[in-house]
């Protein structure tokens, strides 16, 4: 499905990111994970063609997407969130939903008919009408994961949408997450809550400095000495 291959970039002199592969597969909830400044945003950010690698291949389903623009990786399936939701706090939840429906349909009706299945998929329907800088954080987290998958996408990418959420919303976006996990959808996960993390993460992906340092279970890179190191004084990882 998702394939980074030797990923490099840099910004004038800064070596931000060297090396970097990692797959990302259907159906699976692959977690990046790392201290601040480790390249996470950047490495989403190429990804979803917002940056171009200096060396490097992204391939979706064996096709290169490396350097195209962001409106053609989107074309090629891959949706995301930002750590900011947008300038679209004045548009309605349902008009949210819809615009990213026209990845696929063909008509406002199609459309429309998309943003409803996803609306009823998240529970959302009863705040269709409200406007999106009117209702609490945590639902728009789930509404940026419906217009995520009324987009129809191959792969997700949710960059950091557990942060500022109470542990019981956390609970809810968990199960929003499980929901596009279970519709076959690949979800590469930037996060920092280490409560979905574990309820989430068929796979762990741990960048410290630029460079991946560990891959596997929760579990298993828990253990892993370099990654303690990366979190020195920190309890994020136990
Ligand atoms: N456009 C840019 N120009 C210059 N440096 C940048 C740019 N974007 C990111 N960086 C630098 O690249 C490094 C990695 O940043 P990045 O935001 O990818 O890390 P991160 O792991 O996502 O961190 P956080 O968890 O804090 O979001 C940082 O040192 C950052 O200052």
């Amino acid at each position: 499905m998702l394939e980074v291959r030797g990923v490099a970039k840099k910004f004038g002199g800064l070596r931000v990111l060297t090396d970097v592969s990692f797959e990302a597969e259907s159906g699976q909830v692959t977690a990046l994970i790392g201290p601040n400044g480790a390249g996470k945003s950047t490495l989403v950010n190429l990804v979803s063609g917002y940056l171009t690698p200096n060396a490097g291949s992204i391939t979706l389903d064996g096709k290169d997407i490396t350097g195209m623009a962001p409106a053609k990786v989107f074309g090629e399936g891959v949706a995301r969130t930002f750590q900011v939701s947008g300038n679209v706090a004045e548009l309605n939840v349902f008009e949210c939903v819809a615009m990213s429906a026209y990845r696929t349909a063909s008509s406002y009706r199609g459309a429309n008919e998309i943003a409803e299945e996803e609306l009823k998929r998240f529970d959302l329907w009863q705040y269709r009408s409200r406007a999106l800088g009117d209702i609490p954080t945590a639902m728009v987290r789930i509404v940026d994961c419906a217009r995520g998958m009324a987009a129809r996408p191959k792969i997700l990418l949710l960059d950091e949408v557990m942060a500022g959420l109470t542990p019981a919303e956390v609970d809810i976006v968990i199960e929003q997450v499980r929901a596009c996990r279970d519709a076959g959808v690949a979800i590469v996960m930037i996060e920092h809550v280490l409560q979905a993390v574990n309820a989430l993460a068929d796979r762990v992906v741990v960048l410290n400095q630029g460079t991946i340092v560990a891959t596997g279970s929760m579990a298993e890179v828990s253990q892993n000495d370099e990654v303690k190191e990366a979190y020195l004084g920190s309890a994020a990882v136990k």
